[in-house]
């Protein structure tokens, strides 16, 4: 879809599942936590609208979005938590450590989800700058925060 018509936020609400007793882990990254916050309070904001309890929400930090993989092994592989949601914000800079983290991430919570048979949900942005991030954050293309938790939901109706 062409950026000028993304919009996170806009997904159908067709087969959502029962999610009042699913228990959700979300670890997010201290990096850019101006995006992160606004992440997590929209994934928040989104399982509890579709249903979930806020008691059943366990959030754990981690310090960049490299960690993301081990904080949600650490969480996929209690038998309690039915899904983990990842958020993060990578921002390019000068070099190409964006390339490793970005490539290192989505590779890491690939195998995460693989190995514990469960969904592990990619809510990380990519971004060039932090503009475009604010603008996937509660910005003019919605909330990658949003549309990471409705995933998971959807993939717990599987
Ligand atoms: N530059 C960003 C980072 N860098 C830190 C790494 O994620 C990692 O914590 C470090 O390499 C030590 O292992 N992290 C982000 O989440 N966002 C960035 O823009
Ligand atoms: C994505 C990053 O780790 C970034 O902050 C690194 O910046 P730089 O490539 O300029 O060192």
């Amino acid at each position: 879809m062409a950026t000028s018509l993304k919009n996170l936020s806009q997904y159908s609400e067709n087969n959502i599942p029962d999610i009042s007793n699913k228990k959700f882990g979300i670890v997010v990254s201290e990096w850019n936590d101006q995006v992160t916050e606004s992440l997590f309070e929209s994934a928040v904001e989104t399982l509890i609208k579709y249903g979930a309890k806020k008691k059943n929400i366990f959030r754990k930090n981690v310090p960049g979005s490299f960690e993301l993989t081990l904080g949600a092994q650490w969480l996929a592989e209690l038998n309690e938590i039915d899904a983990v949601i990842c958020l993060g914000c990578v921002i390019q800079g000068e070099t190409r450590h964006f390339d490793f983290i970005c490539d290192a991430v989505a590779h890491g919570i690939t195998n995460v989800a693989l190995k514990y048979n469960k969904p592990v949900i990619f809510g990380v942005l990519t971004p060039n700058t932090l503009q475009q991030a604010l603008d996937r954050a509660g910005g003019k293309h919605g909330n990658k925060g949003d549309e990471a938790a409705i995933t998971a939901i959807k993939m717990l109706g599987f």
